[in-house]
Order: C-alpha cells, then sequence, then structure tokens
C-alpha cells in the first residue's frame, strides 16, 4: 500500500519553462551569443542548473570552464531576480496534492533545480505546505539520476512503501536506479517519445494520478 509520494518539480508540479528561459535570454544576451527559443531550453532541464547552462551554451557556439562559470554566474543571478514570475503549477495540482495530503498520503519533492530557488518558487506558488521533505539539486552529495535523493526523501517520510512521479528520462534512470516504481507525467518536458518510457504508471491529467494513487493507498 503506498504511503510516500515523491516529486520531482520542474516539468512536473510546474510548468517553469518560461522563467527559466528569461534568464537564460538575458545571459546570452549578455554574453553576445544568439538567443534560443523556449522549446529547445525546454529540452535542457532536468540535469540541475550546470548542465542546462552548458547546453545552452553548447547550442550557441559551445564553452570552456571560464565561460561555464561566468555564464552560470550570470543564469543564477537573473532567474533568482525571477524564479516564480510565469511559473504555474500544471493544471490540477494544487488540487491533487491536497486530495493526496488529505488522503494521509507523506510527499517529498526530489529535484535537480537548486534547494534556495526551490523552496522560494514552492512557497511563492503556495505549494510548499504540501510537502515535508523538500530536496534540491545541492541539498546531497549527488544529484538525480543517482538514487540518493530519491532514496533519502523516502527514508526522511519513514520509509515504506513509496512512488516517484517524475517527467523525464533523469527521473525515468532514477527510479530504476533506486528500485522505487515510477509514475510518469507525459505533459512535461520528457525528450523523447513518451511510449518510450518505462513506467509503472503513466498520466497526462493529474485527477488520474490522485485516483491511481488513492486506490493503491486503500483510501
Ligand atoms: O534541472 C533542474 O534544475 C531541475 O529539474 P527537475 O525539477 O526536473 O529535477
Ligand atoms: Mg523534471
Amino acid at each position: 500500500m503506498t504511503r510516500a509520494v515523491v516529486f520531482d518539480l520542474d516539468g512536473t508540479l510546474i510548468d517553469s519553462v518560461f522563467d527559466i528561459h528569461a534568464a537564460v535570454a538575458a545571459t546570452l544576451a549578455a554574453l553576445g551569443r544568439p538567443t534560443l527559443d523556449p522549446a529547445a531550453v525546454r529540452g535542457f532541464v532536468g540535469d540541475g542548473v550546470e548542465k542546462l547552462v552548458e547546453r545552452c551554451l553548447d547550442a550557441t557556439g559551445g564553452h570552456d570552464t571560464a565561460s561555464l562559470r561566468a555564464a552560470l554566474a550570470m543564469f543564477t543571478r537573473a532567474y533568482a531576480e525571477n524564479p516564480a514570475t510565469l511559473t504555474r503549477p500544471f493544471e490540477g495540482v494544487q488540487q491533487a496534492l491536497a486530495r493526496l495530503d488529505s488522503a494521509g498520503l507523506a510527499l517529498a519533492v526530489a529535484t535537480n533545480k537548486p534547494i534556495a530557488l526551490t523552496e522560494q518558487i514552492l512557497a511563492s506558488l503556495g505549494l510548499r505546505q504540501r510537502f515535508r521533505v523538500v530536496l534540491g539539486g545541492d541539498s546531497l552529495e549527488r544529484m538525480k539520476p543517482d538514487p540518493m535523493p530519491l532514496l533519502t526523501a523516502i527514508k526522511q517520510l519513514g520509509g515504506g512503501a513509496a512512488v516517484f512521479v517524475g517527467d523525464s528520462e533523469t527521473d525515468e534512470a532514477t527510479a530504476a536506479n533506486a528500485g522505487v516504481p515510477f509514475h510518469f507525467f507525459s505533459g512535461g518536458y520528457r525528450r523523447k517519445p513518451a511510449a518510450e518510457f518505462r513506467a509503472d504508471f503513466v498520466f497526462d491529467r493529474f485527477e488520474d494520478l490522485v485516483e491511481r494513487l488513492c486506490a493503491d493507498a486503500g483510501t
């Protein structure tokens, strides 16, 4: 019986690409690089901010250690100024979290986004109080797809049967590495076709996730 649910953040609970894109655009403009559209940036999210910035530089002329360090600092500053201006929870997320919480499930977030930004975004969207545990990409020694963040979140929730809900190849690999069932949100920032994901459950409406988890939890 499922009692703990760990969620990915970007592309799963929140549609954050437009704020991320704005910070990328400001960074690329400051560096005199060509710009990237939101669809391109969407495909770069999910492996932490350093990988995101590295991919943006590689798509616009390449990078070395110094240019990556400079661009990462610019991006982080720009993103921290507007982390939740255009960002919104996906449709049905607020209601789904409220239902799961009242069904007695213990909820956590395990994201590769830095923890300070994660906390700021969850608070400003009114989502923070739903989660007993929130882990960011810099909370632990290793980030997803290493199993450490997912296994730590489950442990901090008190253990027991758990599932991981995510949107990307990184999340699919994290669940497999941790040996935790994967519930796949197909409406997020995946790069490969949805049909190619190995998942225990696939959904694109949060009502369907709630129905499945409440059935599992026996409520
Ligand atoms: O790549 C990031 O910074 C965060 O992405 P995630 O919330 O999907 O882990
Ligand atoms: Mg994601």
